[in-house]
């Protein structure tokens, strides 16, 4: 199956990121959120980071005008009516999801596969809100997605051979490496990082080293381009925990328990980078 249009729903780092490469890659792309100062907020972003590229002159100034003018702003979910392929983006909470999802089959036409980039979400569950099991697909990018190369694609119980193909091929065009995995909570990468980091932010609450003496230890001593905590604030506290409960109770095994810390954190509203204080503050 061809994929021309692409629809991202929800506008934040992760969906403005697909949404850009996506586009910098020939798709004509609709991006959604539920209000127009989200949506105007990661065109932003995408523009900033565009301009980037033409300073450090890996892409041209008609590129970038090209790749802007893909790019269509949207806060009604109808939008969905004229798409071939939708990546939902939005907040990692199962209710939120499955309400999109079964709204999504409503409006998208019968031939549009319905993606999710959850990072943990059993993709089963999700496809379980629709009448078409069959067209939902897990497609996982990393975070930030214009850098990082791979692509976790999650089959669900029912989905359909081809829409995996399509679904790898589209990766493959996005000039990203998808990996095939199954349905099973965190998948490969989550359930591997991060228990890693939720142990760093135990190895805080217990006082065992500083928060930068945690990072040093992983940065210096393992080679990890940034330390744990300093990764959790990038990827948001509050997905963080989301990602370590669905973990928790996906395996009902108390190794997955979320650190207290992380969801004294997340009460407070710091929720990282993206809120301007987390582990660390943020200008
Ligand atoms: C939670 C989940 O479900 C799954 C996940 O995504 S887990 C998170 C996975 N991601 C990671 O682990 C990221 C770990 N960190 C890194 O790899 C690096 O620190 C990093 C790539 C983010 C930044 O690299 P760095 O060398 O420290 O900084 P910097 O030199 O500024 O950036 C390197 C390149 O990335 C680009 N970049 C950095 N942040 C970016 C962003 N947010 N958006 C777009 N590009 C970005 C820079 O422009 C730069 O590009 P060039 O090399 O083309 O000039
Ligand atoms: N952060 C990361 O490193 C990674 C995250 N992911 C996954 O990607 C998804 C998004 O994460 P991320 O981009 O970091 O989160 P952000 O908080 O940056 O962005 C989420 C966006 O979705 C919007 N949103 C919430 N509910 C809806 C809805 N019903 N309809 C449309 N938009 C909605 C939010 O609006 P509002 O601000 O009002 O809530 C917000 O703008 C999550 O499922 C996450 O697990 C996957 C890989 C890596």
């Amino acid at each position: 199956m061809d994929i021309n249009k692409v629809m991202i729903i929800g506008a934040g780092q992760m969906g403005s990121g697909i949404a850009q490469v996506c586009a910098m890659n020939g798709y004509e792309v609709i991006l959604h959120d539920l209000k127009q100062d989200f949506v105007n907020r990661g065109i932003k972003a995408i523009t900033q980071n565009l301009i980037k590229q033409v300073k450090k002159e890996r892409l041209t100034e008609q590129e970038k005008t090209d790749t802007l003018k893909r790019l269509t702003p949207s806060i009604d979910l109808q939008s969905a009516a004229s798409v071939d392929l939708v990546i939902e983006a939005a907040v990692e909470n199962m209710a939120i999801k499955a309400s999109l999802f079964a709204e999504l089959d409503q409006i998208a036409p019968v031939h549009t596969i319905l993606a999710s980039n959850t990072s943990s979400l059993p993709i089963t569950e999700i496809a379980a809100a629709t009448r078409r099991p069959e067209k939902v697909i897990g497609m996982h990018f990393m975070n930030p997605v214009p850098v990082m190369k791979l692509v976790e694609i999650i089959r669900g119980i029912a989905t359909d051979d081809e829409v995996y193909r399509t679904i790898e091929k589209l990766a493959v065009s996005l000039k990203k490496v998808p990996v095939e995995v199954n349905d099973f909570p965190g998948f490969v990468s989550n359930r591997i990082l991060m228990p890693m980091i939720n142990e760093a932010i135990y190895t805080l609450f217990e006082g065992v080293a500083s928060k930068e003496a945690i990072d040093d230890v992983m940065k210096l001593g393992m080679n990890h381009p940034m330390g744990p905590l300093t990764l959790a604030d990038f990827i948001g506290l509050d997905t963080c925990l989301s990602i370590m409960e669905t973990l928790h109770s996906g395996f009902g095994d108390d190794k997955y328990r979320p650190c207290p810390l992380l969801r004294k954190y997340v009460k407070a509203g710091w929720l990282g980078k993206k809120s301007g204080r987390g582990f660390y503050e943020y200008s």
